[in-house]
C-alpha cells in the first residue's frame, strides 16, 4: 500500500503539488492521470524520496522511500528513461544496479528477456530507439522484483506492439499481487489498462476512484477527464455526475 497524505511542493512562486492525499493498493493497476503541469511527475520524484516535499509524506507500507533498505528490491521506478550512461551497455547498466542493490546478476538476463532487449544489451545505451530506452528503464524498475512498481508514462515512444505489450504486463504485474501506480496522458489507453484512477488538477486531487465509475452510462474516459478539469476551473460548473 501506498499512502500519499497531505503533500505538497512548490518551485519558486508556484505551487506545484497542493496538499495532495490518496493511497494506492496492491493487486490493481492504478492510473495518475491530470494534464500537463498537473504535477504528476513532481509527485512521483517525492514519492522517490529525489525531491523533498515542502509538507506531507509518502509511505510504502509505512516507511518512507529514502528509508527503505536495498529500495530497488521494495520499490521499481521508472522515470526518466534516458537517465543512462550513452557509452554503457544496457546489460553493464543493469549490472551495474544489481549489483549496487544486492540483487543476484542472474536477474539481469531475465528482466532483458522480459523486455525483450536481450539481443542488443551489449550495445551503448545511446544507440538504442526511444522505444528500446522506454524497455531498458522497465528492465531497471523489475530489476529487483519489487513489490511496488510506479511507471511514469510508461508507454511513451512505444508502438502499438509495445504498448499492447506495456498493458499486458502491468496487468500480470497486479494479478501477482503487486502495487502498480501507472501516469499517462493516454485515455483510451488507461481505460483499457487501469482498474483504478487518481485525478489531478492543478496540484490537487480531482477524483479518485474505480475507472467502472468514470465511465458509467458509456462515457469515454477522456469525457470524465474533461468535465472534471472544466468542473475545477470553473466551480459553479455542475461537472461529471460521479
Ligand atoms: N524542478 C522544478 N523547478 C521549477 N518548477 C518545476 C520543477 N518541476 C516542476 N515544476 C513545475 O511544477 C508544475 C508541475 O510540473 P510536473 O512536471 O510535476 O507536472 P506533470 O503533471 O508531470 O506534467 P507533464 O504531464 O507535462 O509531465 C509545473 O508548473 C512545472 O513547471
Amino acid at each position: 500500500m501506498i499512502s500519499v497524505r497531505n503533500l505538497s511542493k512548490r518551485y519558486g512562486g508556484r505551487l506545484a503539488v497542493d496538499r495532495l492525499s490518496f493511497e494506492v493498493r496492491p493487486g490493481v493497476v492504478t492510473a495518475f492521470l491530470g494534464p500537463n503541469g498537473a504535477g504528476k511527475s513532481s509527485t512521483l520524484r517525492m514519492m522517490l524520496g529525489l525531491d523533498r516535499p515542502d509538507e506531507g509524506e509518502v509511505l510504502f507500507d509505512g516507511t518512507p522511500y529514502p528509508a527503505l533498505r536495498r529500495p530497488l528490491r521494495r520499490v521499481g521506478a521508472l522515470l526518466e528513461a534516458r537517465a543512462v550512461h550513452g557509452g554503457r551497455s544496457a546489460r553493464d547498466h543493469l549490472r551495474w544496479l544489481a549489483d549496487s542493490n544486492g540483487i543476484p546478476a542472474v536477474r539481469v538476463g531475465e528482466v532483458l528477456d522480459q523486455v525483450g532487449l536481450a539481443d542488443v544489451a551489449r550495445r551503448p545505451a545511446r544507440g538504442l530507439s526511444l522505444g528500446m530506452a522506454q524497455r531498458l528503464g522497465i528492465a531497471a524498475a523489475l530489476l529487483g522484483d519489487p513489490p511496488v512498481l510506479l511507471l511514469d508514462e510508461p508507454a511513451n515512444g512505444l508502438d502499438p506492439y509495445g504498448i499492447l505489450w506495456i498493458r499486458e504486463l502491468v496487468r500480470e504485474l497486479a494479478d501477482a499481487g503487486r502495487t502498480v501506480f501507472v501516469s499517462s496522458h493516454l485515455m483510451a489507453e488507461t481505460a483499457l489498462a487501469a482498474d483504478e484512477l487518481i485525478v489531478i488538477g492543478a496540484g490537487r486531487l480531482l477524483a479518485a476512484g474505480p475507472v467502472s465509475e468514470f465511465v458509467a452510462g458509456g462515457r469515454t474516459l477522456e469525457d470524465a477527464f474533461f468535465g472534471l478539469l472544466a468542473a475545477a476551473a470553473d466551480p459553479g460548473d455542475p461537472g461529471p455526475s460521479r
